[in-house]
Protein backbone atom coordinates (compact mmCIF):
# COMPACT_ATOMS: atom_id res chain seq x y z
CA UNK A 1 0.00 0.00 0.00
CA UNK A 2 1.57 3.64 -1.13
CA UNK A 3 2.00 6.18 1.66
CA UNK A 4 -0.65 8.86 -0.53
CA UNK A 5 -3.12 6.16 0.28
CA UNK A 6 -1.93 5.77 4.03
CA UNK A 7 -2.10 10.04 4.20
CA UNK A 8 -5.90 10.49 3.60
CA UNK A 9 -7.72 7.28 4.95
CA UNK A 10 -9.13 8.05 8.51
CA UNK A 11 -10.26 6.08 11.28
CA UNK A 12 -11.55 8.25 13.21
CA UNK A 13 -13.03 12.06 12.13
CA UNK A 14 -13.78 15.18 13.92
CA UNK A 15 -16.97 15.52 11.98
CA UNK A 16 -19.26 12.44 13.36
CA UNK A 17 -18.58 14.48 17.13
CA UNK A 18 -19.92 17.38 16.10
CA UNK A 19 -15.69 19.21 16.30
CA UNK A 20 -15.44 22.07 13.98
CA UNK A 21 -12.36 21.70 12.00
CA UNK A 22 -12.10 25.31 12.43
CA UNK A 23 -12.73 26.37 15.59
CA UNK A 24 -12.61 22.74 17.90
CA UNK A 25 -14.78 22.26 20.63
CA UNK A 26 -16.34 26.23 20.23
CA UNK A 27 -19.51 26.34 18.61
CA UNK A 28 -19.06 27.95 15.40
CA UNK A 29 -21.23 31.37 15.42
CA UNK A 30 -23.45 31.38 18.05
CA UNK A 31 -26.65 32.69 17.59
CA UNK A 32 -27.24 35.99 19.22
CA UNK A 33 -30.72 36.08 19.73
CA UNK A 34 -33.73 34.17 19.99
CA UNK A 35 -37.26 33.98 18.24
CA UNK A 36 -39.35 36.38 19.87
CA UNK A 37 -41.34 34.34 21.93
CA UNK A 38 -38.29 33.92 23.96
CA UNK A 39 -38.47 37.84 24.56
CA UNK A 40 -39.31 37.60 28.25
CA UNK A 41 -35.60 35.63 28.37
CA UNK A 42 -33.60 37.12 26.79
CA UNK A 43 -34.52 40.34 28.29
CA UNK A 44 -33.44 39.34 31.81
CA UNK A 45 -30.75 37.13 30.38
CA UNK A 46 -29.33 40.41 29.01
CA UNK A 47 -29.38 42.48 31.92
CA UNK A 48 -28.71 40.03 34.70
CA UNK A 49 -25.77 42.27 36.21
CA UNK A 50 -27.75 44.85 36.65
CA UNK A 51 -30.60 43.07 38.06
CA UNK A 52 -28.64 41.12 40.59
CA UNK A 53 -26.70 45.22 41.67
CA UNK A 54 -30.13 46.20 41.98
CA UNK A 55 -31.30 43.38 44.07
CA UNK A 56 -33.98 42.52 41.86
CA UNK A 57 -33.20 39.19 39.72
CA UNK A 58 -35.58 36.95 41.93
CA UNK A 59 -38.60 39.38 41.72
CA UNK A 60 -38.08 39.37 37.40
CA UNK A 61 -37.29 35.30 37.26
CA UNK A 62 -40.93 35.09 39.59
CA UNK A 63 -43.27 37.07 37.13
CA UNK A 64 -41.51 35.74 33.75
CA UNK A 65 -44.42 33.54 32.16
CA UNK A 66 -43.49 29.67 31.88
CA UNK A 67 -42.46 29.19 28.20
CA UNK A 68 -42.92 26.09 26.14
CA UNK A 69 -39.20 25.00 24.86
CA UNK A 70 -41.15 23.63 21.96
CA UNK A 71 -40.09 26.49 19.33
CA UNK A 72 -36.38 26.05 19.99
CA UNK A 73 -35.42 24.28 17.31
CA UNK A 74 -31.86 24.17 16.08
CA UNK A 75 -28.73 23.12 17.95
CA UNK A 76 -27.52 26.64 18.27
CA UNK A 77 -30.78 27.63 19.69
CA UNK A 78 -30.69 25.35 21.87
CA UNK A 79 -27.45 25.97 23.28
CA UNK A 80 -28.60 30.03 23.45
CA UNK A 81 -31.21 29.32 25.53
CA UNK A 82 -29.20 26.82 27.48
CA UNK A 83 -26.72 29.62 28.30
CA UNK A 84 -29.67 32.73 29.06
CA UNK A 85 -31.40 30.34 31.84
CA UNK A 86 -27.95 30.00 33.10
CA UNK A 87 -26.60 32.81 33.73
CA UNK A 88 -30.31 33.21 34.76
CA UNK A 89 -30.17 30.56 37.58
CA UNK A 90 -26.17 31.08 38.66
CA UNK A 91 -28.08 35.13 39.40
CA UNK A 92 -31.14 33.65 41.22
CA UNK A 93 -28.79 31.28 43.59
CA UNK A 94 -26.09 33.94 44.10
CA UNK A 95 -28.25 37.35 43.96
CA UNK A 96 -27.72 37.90 48.39
CA UNK A 97 -24.46 35.95 48.47
CA UNK A 98 -23.48 32.40 49.74
CA UNK A 99 -25.73 33.86 53.19
CA UNK A 100 -28.32 33.92 51.75
CA UNK A 101 -29.03 31.58 48.73
CA UNK A 102 -31.98 29.69 48.02
CA UNK A 103 -33.23 25.99 48.43
CA UNK A 104 -35.70 26.34 45.47
CA UNK A 105 -34.97 27.33 41.86
CA UNK A 106 -38.94 28.86 40.51
CA UNK A 107 -40.73 26.90 37.99
CA UNK A 108 -40.59 29.93 35.40
CA UNK A 109 -37.15 28.82 35.22
CA UNK A 110 -36.89 25.80 36.66
CA UNK A 111 -39.41 23.79 34.48
CA UNK A 112 -38.01 25.25 30.40
CA UNK A 113 -34.22 25.07 31.84
CA UNK A 114 -34.83 21.47 32.49
CA UNK A 115 -35.87 20.91 29.37
CA UNK A 116 -33.69 23.00 27.14
CA UNK A 117 -31.18 20.98 29.24
CA UNK A 118 -32.40 17.27 28.38
CA UNK A 119 -32.53 17.96 24.93
CA UNK A 120 -28.57 18.74 24.33
CA UNK A 121 -27.63 16.34 27.16
CA UNK A 122 -26.42 18.74 29.41
CA UNK A 123 -27.13 19.58 33.13
CA UNK A 124 -29.48 22.45 34.37
CA UNK A 125 -26.62 24.16 35.64
CA UNK A 126 -23.89 26.71 33.76
CA UNK A 127 -21.19 25.25 32.33
CA UNK A 128 -17.75 25.73 30.50
CA UNK A 129 -20.01 25.00 26.91
CA UNK A 130 -22.07 27.76 28.00
CA UNK A 131 -20.02 30.55 29.19
CA UNK A 132 -17.06 29.85 27.05
CA UNK A 133 -17.67 27.70 23.92
CA UNK A 134 -21.27 29.50 23.13
CA UNK A 135 -20.60 33.04 24.62
CA UNK A 136 -18.73 34.69 21.49
CA UNK A 137 -19.25 37.39 18.86
CA UNK A 138 -16.99 39.22 16.50
CA UNK A 139 -17.59 43.06 16.46
CA UNK A 140 -16.57 42.67 13.29
CA UNK A 141 -17.64 39.87 11.69
CA UNK A 142 -14.27 39.65 9.00
CA UNK A 143 -11.84 40.82 11.72
CA UNK A 144 -10.30 38.65 13.14
CA UNK A 145 -10.25 36.32 16.48
CA UNK A 146 -8.51 37.79 18.69
CA UNK A 147 -9.61 39.51 22.32
CA UNK A 148 -9.93 43.31 20.58
CA UNK A 149 -12.59 41.73 18.37
CA UNK A 150 -14.71 39.50 20.31
CA UNK A 151 -17.46 39.91 22.91
CA UNK A 152 -19.40 38.02 24.82
CA UNK A 153 -23.12 37.73 24.60
CA UNK A 154 -24.08 37.21 27.64
CA UNK A 155 -22.01 38.46 31.22
CA UNK A 156 -22.44 38.26 35.04
CA UNK A 157 -20.97 40.50 37.69
CA UNK A 158 -17.39 41.23 37.06
CA UNK A 159 -17.36 43.58 34.14
CA UNK A 160 -13.89 43.25 32.10
CA UNK A 161 -12.57 40.83 34.62
CA UNK A 162 -15.27 38.81 33.48
CA UNK A 163 -15.11 39.54 30.04
CA UNK A 164 -11.30 38.70 30.15
CA UNK A 165 -11.86 35.33 32.27
CA UNK A 166 -14.46 34.17 29.75
CA UNK A 167 -12.57 35.10 26.72
CA UNK A 168 -9.03 34.01 27.50
CA UNK A 169 -10.11 30.67 28.18
CA UNK A 170 -12.02 30.63 24.59
CA UNK A 171 -8.42 32.10 23.35
CA UNK A 172 -7.56 28.82 25.04
CA UNK A 173 -9.63 26.66 23.19
CA UNK A 174 -8.57 28.21 20.20
CA UNK A 175 -5.20 27.33 20.47
CA UNK A 176 -6.03 23.78 21.10
CA UNK A 177 -7.47 23.38 17.38
CA UNK A 178 -4.10 22.34 15.61
CA UNK A 179 -3.86 19.94 17.76
CA UNK A 180 -7.12 18.86 17.77
CA UNK A 181 -6.99 18.41 14.96
CA UNK A 182 -3.30 16.48 14.75
CA UNK A 183 -4.77 14.04 17.72
CA UNK A 184 -7.16 12.47 14.27
CA UNK A 185 -3.34 12.11 12.33
CA UNK A 186 -2.05 10.17 15.94
CA UNK A 187 -4.75 7.75 15.65
CA UNK A 188 -4.55 6.98 12.10
CA UNK A 189 -0.97 7.32 11.94
CA UNK A 190 -0.65 4.63 14.86
CA UNK A 191 -3.40 2.16 12.84
CA UNK A 192 -1.62 2.39 9.88
CA UNK A 193 1.58 1.89 11.29
CA UNK A 194 3.19 5.13 9.97
CA UNK A 195 6.18 6.16 12.62
CA UNK A 196 6.78 9.40 10.56
CA UNK A 197 2.97 10.41 10.56
CA UNK A 198 2.69 10.14 14.43
CA UNK A 199 5.95 11.71 14.92
CA UNK A 200 4.86 15.10 13.15
CA UNK A 201 1.48 14.71 13.75
CA UNK A 202 3.07 14.67 17.79
CA UNK A 203 4.94 17.87 16.78
CA UNK A 204 2.05 19.82 16.17
CA UNK A 205 0.01 19.16 19.69
CA UNK A 206 3.00 19.98 21.24
CA UNK A 207 3.23 23.42 19.57
CA UNK A 208 -0.37 23.74 20.40
CA UNK A 209 -0.17 22.92 23.92
CA UNK A 210 2.40 25.21 24.41
CA UNK A 211 0.09 28.06 22.55
CA UNK A 212 -2.24 27.08 24.88
CA UNK A 213 -0.01 28.21 27.68
CA UNK A 214 0.72 31.20 26.13
CA UNK A 215 -2.93 32.25 25.97
CA UNK A 216 -3.55 31.10 29.64
CA UNK A 217 -1.45 33.55 30.68
CA UNK A 218 -2.94 36.02 29.31
CA UNK A 219 -5.03 35.56 31.99
CA UNK A 220 -2.23 38.00 33.89
CA UNK A 221 -3.60 40.82 31.34
CA UNK A 222 -7.40 40.88 31.68
CA UNK A 223 -8.39 39.62 34.22
CA UNK A 224 -7.85 41.57 37.91
CA UNK A 225 -7.35 38.97 40.66
CA UNK A 226 -9.02 40.56 43.39
CA UNK A 227 -12.69 41.14 40.82
CA UNK A 228 -12.01 37.42 40.15
CA UNK A 229 -11.73 35.85 43.55
CA UNK A 230 -14.63 38.42 45.40
CA UNK A 231 -16.96 39.32 42.65
CA UNK A 232 -16.94 36.59 40.17
CA UNK A 233 -16.44 32.72 41.68
CA UNK A 234 -19.24 32.96 43.45
CA UNK A 235 -21.17 33.40 40.28
CA UNK A 236 -19.51 30.21 38.80
CA UNK A 237 -19.93 28.10 41.52
CA UNK A 238 -22.75 24.99 42.04
CA UNK A 239 -24.75 22.96 44.34
CA UNK A 240 -22.43 19.94 44.84
CA UNK A 241 -20.18 20.04 47.24
CA UNK A 242 -20.16 23.52 47.92
CA UNK A 243 -21.05 24.22 51.94
CA UNK A 244 -23.59 27.13 51.62
CA UNK A 245 -25.78 24.15 49.57
CA UNK A 246 -25.41 21.77 51.47
CA UNK A 247 -28.22 20.62 50.38
CA UNK A 248 -28.70 20.97 46.65
CA UNK A 249 -31.48 22.72 44.92
CA UNK A 250 -35.17 21.92 44.54
CA UNK A 251 -35.87 22.18 40.59
CA UNK A 252 -39.56 23.30 41.54
CA UNK A 253 -42.15 21.80 38.92
CA UNK A 254 -39.51 19.20 38.18
CA UNK A 255 -38.72 16.92 40.74
CA UNK A 256 -39.73 17.91 44.65
CA UNK A 257 -36.11 16.23 45.55
CA UNK A 258 -33.24 18.63 45.40
CA UNK A 259 -30.47 17.93 42.90
CA UNK A 260 -26.66 18.42 43.27
CA UNK A 261 -24.78 19.85 40.26
CA UNK A 262 -21.43 21.11 40.21
CA UNK A 263 -20.39 24.79 39.30
CA UNK A 264 -18.76 25.96 36.03
CA UNK A 265 -15.12 25.41 35.80
CA UNK A 266 -12.68 24.81 33.13
CA UNK A 267 -12.16 21.29 34.58
CA UNK A 268 -15.59 20.62 31.74
CA UNK A 269 -13.33 21.81 28.93
CA UNK A 270 -12.43 18.69 26.98
CA UNK A 271 -9.18 19.20 25.30
CA UNK A 272 -6.92 18.62 28.32
CA UNK A 273 -9.41 14.99 28.82
CA UNK A 274 -8.45 14.40 24.98
CA UNK A 275 -4.57 15.12 25.54
CA UNK A 276 -4.60 12.80 28.95
CA UNK A 277 -6.68 10.01 26.81
CA UNK A 278 -4.17 10.24 23.94
CA UNK A 279 -1.00 10.23 26.34
CA UNK A 280 -2.07 7.35 28.26
CA UNK A 281 -1.97 9.57 31.37
CA UNK A 282 -3.69 8.44 34.17
CA UNK A 283 -5.44 9.72 36.89
CA UNK A 284 -6.24 7.87 39.99
CA UNK A 285 -8.69 7.63 42.91
CA UNK A 286 -10.83 10.64 43.79
CA UNK A 287 -9.71 13.59 41.44
CA UNK A 288 -9.86 10.68 38.06
CA UNK A 289 -13.59 10.44 39.76
CA UNK A 290 -14.06 14.01 39.43
CA UNK A 291 -12.08 14.58 35.77
CA UNK A 292 -15.02 11.72 34.99
CA UNK A 293 -18.06 13.60 36.84
CA UNK A 294 -16.57 16.62 34.99
CA UNK A 295 -17.72 15.04 31.51
CA UNK A 296 -20.63 14.69 31.94
CA UNK A 297 -20.60 18.39 32.04
CA UNK A 298 -19.64 18.13 28.65
CA UNK A 299 -21.43 18.50 24.99
CA UNK A 300 -22.44 14.50 24.31
CA UNK A 301 -20.85 14.44 21.30
CA UNK A 302 -17.48 16.16 22.56
CA UNK A 303 -17.69 13.34 25.61
CA UNK A 304 -18.03 10.52 23.14
CA UNK A 305 -14.93 11.93 21.17
CA UNK A 306 -12.99 12.06 24.56
CA UNK A 307 -14.52 8.30 25.08
CA UNK A 308 -13.27 7.01 21.34
CA UNK A 309 -9.95 8.22 22.06
CA UNK A 310 -9.71 6.10 25.16
CA UNK A 311 -10.87 3.08 23.23
CA UNK A 312 -8.10 3.57 20.34
CA UNK A 313 -4.86 1.47 20.38
CA UNK A 314 -2.52 2.82 22.65
CA UNK A 315 -0.56 5.45 21.45
CA UNK A 316 2.20 5.04 24.61
CA UNK A 317 2.50 1.25 23.93
CA UNK A 318 3.04 2.42 20.12
CA UNK A 319 6.42 4.50 20.53
CA UNK A 320 7.27 1.97 22.91
CA UNK A 321 7.28 -0.71 20.41
CA UNK A 322 8.41 1.11 17.83
CA UNK A 323 11.53 2.17 19.78
CA UNK A 324 12.03 5.18 17.71
CA UNK A 325 14.22 7.98 18.76
CA UNK A 326 12.45 10.91 17.12
CA UNK A 327 9.57 9.07 18.15
CA UNK A 328 9.75 8.60 21.77
CA UNK A 329 11.27 12.41 22.05
CA UNK A 330 7.71 13.98 20.53
CA UNK A 331 6.00 12.01 22.66
CA UNK A 332 7.84 13.09 25.95
CA UNK A 333 7.55 16.78 24.54
CA UNK A 334 3.71 16.53 24.66
CA UNK A 335 3.65 15.16 28.26
CA UNK A 336 6.31 18.04 29.11
CA UNK A 337 4.92 20.50 27.61
CA UNK A 338 1.52 18.96 29.38
CA UNK A 339 2.94 19.44 32.52
CA UNK A 340 4.23 23.05 31.79
CA UNK A 341 0.87 23.93 30.95
CA UNK A 342 -0.82 22.47 34.28
CA UNK A 343 2.48 23.86 36.48
CA UNK A 344 1.52 27.77 34.31
CA UNK A 345 -2.38 26.95 35.23
CA UNK A 346 -1.22 26.04 39.16
CA UNK A 347 0.40 29.42 39.39
CA UNK A 348 -2.51 31.56 38.10
CA UNK A 349 -5.03 29.24 40.62
CA UNK A 350 -2.28 30.55 43.56
CA UNK A 351 -2.56 33.91 42.43
CA UNK A 352 -6.52 34.10 41.58
CA UNK A 353 -7.31 31.70 44.08
CA UNK A 354 -4.38 31.08 47.10
CA UNK A 355 -3.12 34.51 47.29
CA UNK A 356 -6.82 36.24 47.80
CA UNK A 357 -8.16 33.52 50.40
CA UNK A 358 -5.12 34.10 52.52
CA UNK A 359 -5.93 37.78 52.32
CA UNK A 360 -9.26 37.52 52.94
CA UNK A 361 -8.71 35.25 55.68
CA UNK A 362 -6.40 37.81 57.55
CA UNK A 363 -9.05 40.33 56.73
CA UNK A 364 -11.39 38.61 58.67
CA UNK A 365 -9.11 37.98 61.17
CA UNK A 366 -7.82 41.91 61.65
CA UNK A 367 -11.52 42.93 61.19
CA UNK A 368 -9.58 45.34 58.89
CA UNK A 369 -11.69 46.56 55.52
CA UNK A 370 -10.77 49.98 54.62
CA UNK A 371 -9.18 49.79 51.44
CA UNK A 372 -11.66 49.19 48.29
CA UNK A 373 -9.49 46.28 47.23
CA UNK A 374 -9.24 44.22 50.42
CA UNK A 375 -12.97 44.97 51.23
CA UNK A 376 -13.94 43.39 47.21
CA UNK A 377 -12.23 40.02 48.48
CA UNK A 378 -13.68 40.24 51.77
CA UNK A 379 -17.12 39.49 50.74
CA UNK A 380 -15.83 36.57 49.07
CA UNK A 381 -17.56 33.32 50.10
CA UNK A 382 -16.14 31.56 53.00
CA UNK A 383 -17.29 28.25 51.92
CA UNK A 384 -15.02 28.67 48.42
CA UNK A 385 -12.10 29.56 49.56
CA UNK A 386 -10.45 25.95 49.84
CA UNK A 387 -12.37 24.59 46.88
CA UNK A 388 -12.72 25.41 43.00
CA UNK A 389 -16.28 26.32 41.92
CA UNK A 390 -16.29 22.60 40.42
CA UNK A 391 -16.22 21.74 44.30
CA UNK A 392 -12.80 20.06 44.04
CA UNK A 393 -10.50 20.42 47.17
CA UNK A 394 -7.98 22.72 45.00
CA UNK A 395 -3.79 22.55 45.05
CA UNK A 396 -4.11 18.87 45.97
CA UNK A 397 -6.19 18.13 43.23
CA UNK A 398 -4.46 19.94 40.70
CA UNK A 399 -1.28 19.27 42.20
CA UNK A 400 -1.73 15.40 41.91
CA UNK A 401 -3.02 16.05 38.39
CA UNK A 402 -0.08 17.46 37.38
CA UNK A 403 2.53 14.18 38.79
CA UNK A 404 0.24 11.79 37.25
CA UNK A 405 0.88 13.88 33.83
CA UNK A 406 4.73 13.85 34.17
CA UNK A 407 4.35 9.84 35.23
CA UNK A 408 3.76 9.13 32.00
CA UNK A 409 6.56 10.34 30.67
CA UNK A 410 9.12 7.69 28.72
CA UNK A 411 12.17 8.81 28.86
CA UNK A 412 12.50 10.67 31.97
CA UNK A 413 11.87 14.28 30.57
CA UNK A 414 13.42 17.04 32.92
CA UNK A 415 13.26 20.04 30.53
CA UNK A 416 9.46 20.59 30.83
CA UNK A 417 8.99 22.16 34.24
CA UNK A 418 10.25 25.80 33.50
CA UNK A 419 7.99 28.15 36.29
CA UNK A 420 8.82 28.68 39.04
CA UNK A 421 8.87 25.57 42.06
CA UNK A 422 5.32 25.56 43.85
CA UNK A 423 7.01 25.66 46.68
CA UNK A 424 8.04 28.69 46.44
CA UNK A 425 4.84 30.30 44.90
CA UNK A 426 3.33 29.28 48.12
CA UNK A 427 4.84 29.60 50.55
CA UNK A 428 5.23 33.51 49.33
CA UNK A 429 1.12 33.46 49.22
CA UNK A 430 0.67 32.25 52.55
CA UNK A 431 3.75 34.76 53.99
CA UNK A 432 1.12 37.33 52.74
CA UNK A 433 0.47 40.25 55.24
CA UNK A 434 -1.96 42.86 55.32
CA UNK A 435 0.02 46.52 54.60
C1 LIG B 1 -8.38 32.63 36.45
C2 LIG B 1 -8.29 31.51 35.73
C3 LIG B 1 -8.52 30.13 36.26
C4 LIG B 1 -8.71 29.71 37.53
C5 LIG B 1 -8.72 30.54 38.80
C6 LIG B 1 -8.89 28.27 37.49
C7 LIG B 1 -9.16 27.49 38.58
C8 LIG B 1 -9.31 26.12 38.56
C9 LIG B 1 -9.66 25.32 39.69
C10 LIG B 1 -9.91 25.84 41.08
C11 LIG B 1 -9.71 24.04 39.28
C12 LIG B 1 -10.06 22.83 40.14
C13 LIG B 1 -11.36 22.22 39.67
C14 LIG B 1 -12.59 22.96 40.19
O1 LIG B 1 -13.04 22.65 41.27
O2 LIG B 1 -13.10 23.84 39.48
C15 LIG B 1 -9.39 24.02 37.89
C16 LIG B 1 -9.30 22.90 37.11
C17 LIG B 1 -8.98 22.91 35.81
N1 LIG B 1 -8.82 24.01 35.01
FE1 LIG B 1 -8.76 25.92 35.59
N2 LIG B 1 -8.78 27.84 36.20
C18 LIG B 1 -8.57 28.94 35.41
C19 LIG B 1 -8.47 28.96 34.04
C20 LIG B 1 -8.42 27.84 33.27
C21 LIG B 1 -8.30 27.85 31.85
C22 LIG B 1 -8.27 29.07 30.95
C23 LIG B 1 -8.23 26.56 31.45
C24 LIG B 1 -8.11 26.09 30.04
C25 LIG B 1 -8.97 25.41 29.41
C26 LIG B 1 -8.33 25.73 32.63
C27 LIG B 1 -8.33 24.36 32.64
C28 LIG B 1 -8.54 23.59 33.76
C29 LIG B 1 -8.52 22.14 33.73
C30 LIG B 1 -8.28 21.28 32.51
C31 LIG B 1 -8.79 21.72 35.02
C32 LIG B 1 -8.84 20.27 35.52
C33 LIG B 1 -7.49 19.92 36.13
C34 LIG B 1 -6.48 19.53 35.08
O3 LIG B 1 -6.84 18.80 34.14
O4 LIG B 1 -5.30 19.94 35.26
N3 LIG B 1 -8.45 26.55 33.72
N4 LIG B 1 -9.16 25.32 37.46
Amino acid sequence: MGTEVKATRTVVSLRKFHISEEYGFILPEPLMDLPVYYKPWMDIGRNVTELISSHSLRLRIHNMPLLTTDLLRTHRELRLAHLTLSVMAMGYVWQEGEKETVKMLPQTLSVPFCDVSRRLGLPPILIHADTVLANWKKTNPNGPFTMENLELLLSLPGGQSLRGFFLVTLLVELAAVPGLKAIIDVINGVHYNDIERVTKALDVICQSIDSMKQALKRMHEYVDPSIFYGVIRIFLSGWKDNPSMAEGLVYEGVDDQPMEFSGGSAAQSSILHCLDELLGIQHEGNNGAFLKRMRDYMPPSHKQFIQEISICPSLRDFVLQQADERLTHAFDKCVAGLVDFRNCHINIVTRFITIPASRAKQLRANKQNLMEELDTISRAPTALEERGTGGSGIMTFLKTVRNETKDSSISVFTNGNQEPPMEEIEKSASELTIE
